[in-house]
């Protein structure tokens, strides 16, 4: 979560002062006089907390906290009130505000409102950077249009673009935001345990299976089931998915009884699930299921002016973490930046960035430091490997007439090991 403060409040010397009390303790803040504008503001802020006044020039704070709930917009609220506004303070409360402020403001009391908050944000939502082009305020607006229904959604995109943050945003705002958000990396889960991790087992239910597990569909109940990578699921495991989706029912491994699951999924994907389909892995049915609404997250690389803010902003964040004061990038790097290819998109650039921050000498981050050119140079060698291994499948395949066991022996690898290979290159060959 950002460490910005929305501060809604008509009072111009008051609104500025709470910003030098705020900023002077390293929080950042951004503030509005209007009703309206705050509106504005809060369908696209940042802030991690809003603090709001209760009578504006043009509405209240209580009418900004019914719209945000409206809107499903949930950042934590603090309302500041007069004596008098007694009433007003506690109808905010009822709607959910998260504290309130006595006028004249206290600075220690605000602080400690503002400490105990930002303590209490779930752990490991990762702090996010607002970016601001065309492409991606697009995912975004996809993400927020539907979050508001419960269909499930496909979110389609190459590594590192940010497929899980905008999963992660589609369930904050929707109506499980206060329910949990279970992220599954499907490619990570070992192929014998993918069931019994997903569905639970009951005890006995294979060698090893000496107690009871309750699964991820069940740490997920009420919430979101975010299915990372969901290409690699068996075909087994995805039937038994399905029938989640479909009669919203399943039953623990070696369980005979059956559970309900009041479970939203979103599923993500850097494959092209079509091919997966006509060459039998994945099955049609679930990829109809999945894709009620599917979500494109560009690459960084079509996201250009992105590059740079978040660049500063990942800056900023390192030099928190690791007790430096870079201040910015030189003009020399700023182009580096602009021009590198980020095909590892935004998780390439905020590696790249981290490491720059912790070997930068100076104040300014030069080009030297970002060291694209080892990144660059470690790509065009995977490249040319991963060129070469290509070509060997080819080979192997054509000379056994597309048999694929037979290829497989040819390039002394198991066959679910060249079904990867040949999902990774997206070679096809005739059934
Ligand atoms: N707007 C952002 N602000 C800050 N960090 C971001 C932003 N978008 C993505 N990141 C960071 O970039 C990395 C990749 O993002 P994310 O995990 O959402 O991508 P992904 O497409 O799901 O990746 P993968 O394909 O590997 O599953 C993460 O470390 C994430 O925290």
């Amino acid at each position: 979560m950002n460490n910005k403060i929305l501060i809604i409040e008509d009072n111009p010397v008051l609104s500025r002062v709470l910003c030098n009390w705020l900023e002077r303790k390293g929080w950042q803040t951004e503030q509005t006089t209007s009703a309206i504008q705050a509106r504005r503001m809060l369908a696209s802020t940042d802030a991690g907390v809003i603090l709001s006044d209760i009578r504006l020039p043009d509405g209240d704070g209580v009418e900004i906290l019914e719209w945000m709930n409206r809107e499903q917009i949930r950042i934590p609220f603090v309302v500041m009130t007069e004596y008098a506004e007694v009433g007003s303070a506690v109808r905010a409360m009822k709607l959910g505000a998260k504290d309130y402020l006595p006028k004249p403001v206290v600075p220690e009391k605000l602080y400690a409102i503002l400490n105990g908050l930002f303590q209490q944000q779930p752990q490991g939502q990762k702090t996010i950077f607002h970016r601001e082009s065309k492409r991606m305020k697009e995912a975004e607006r996809q993400a927020k249009l539907v979050a508001a229904t419960d269909l499930s959604v496909l979110v389609r995109g190459e590594n590192g673009t940010g497929k899980e943050y905008i999963a992660h945003l589609i369930h904050s705002l929707s109506r499980r935001a206060e329910q949990p958000f279970v992220p599954v990396d499907c490619g990570a889960l070992p192929k014998e345990l993918a069931a019994s991790e997903l569905f639970g087992h009951v005890r006995g239910a294979f060698t090893g299976a000496t107690d009871h597990k309750t699964g991820l569909l069940n740490e997920a109940e009420g919430g979101t089931l975010f299915l990372d990578e969901i290409g690699n699921l068996s075909y087994e495991v995805q039937a038994l998915l399905l029938r989640v989706l479909q009669e919203r029912r399943y039953r623990q491994v070696g369980g005979r009884r059956e559970t309900a699951a009041d479970v939203r999924i979103i599923a993500a994907t850097n494959e092209n699930l079509e091919h997966a389909i006509q060459e039998g892995r994945f099955r049609e049915d679930l990829y109809h299921r999945l894709n009620e609404f599917t979500i494109p997250v560009p690459t960084l690389a079509e996201c250009r002016e992105d590059i740079l803010p978040l660049a500063e902003f990942f800056r900023e964040r390192d030099n928190l973490r690791f007790g430096k004061e870079t201040t910015g990038f030189d003009a020399e790097a700023c182009k580096a930046l602009q021009n590198h290819h980020w095909t590892g998109n935004v998780r390439e650039l905020k590696n790249c960035i981290q490491q720059a921050v912790l070997l930068a000498e100076g104040d300014t981050i030069g080009v030297r430091d970002l060291n694209l050119q080892a990144s660059e140079k470690a790509c065009s060698f995977a490249l040319k490997a991963e060129n070469e291994e290509r070509k060997r499948i080819m080979k192997a395949l054509e000379a056994a007439g597309n048999n694929k066991a037979l290829a497989a022996v040819l390039l002394q690898i198991s066959r679910p090991t060249l079904y990867e290979k040949m999902k990774k290159y997206g070679i096809e060959t005739e059934k």
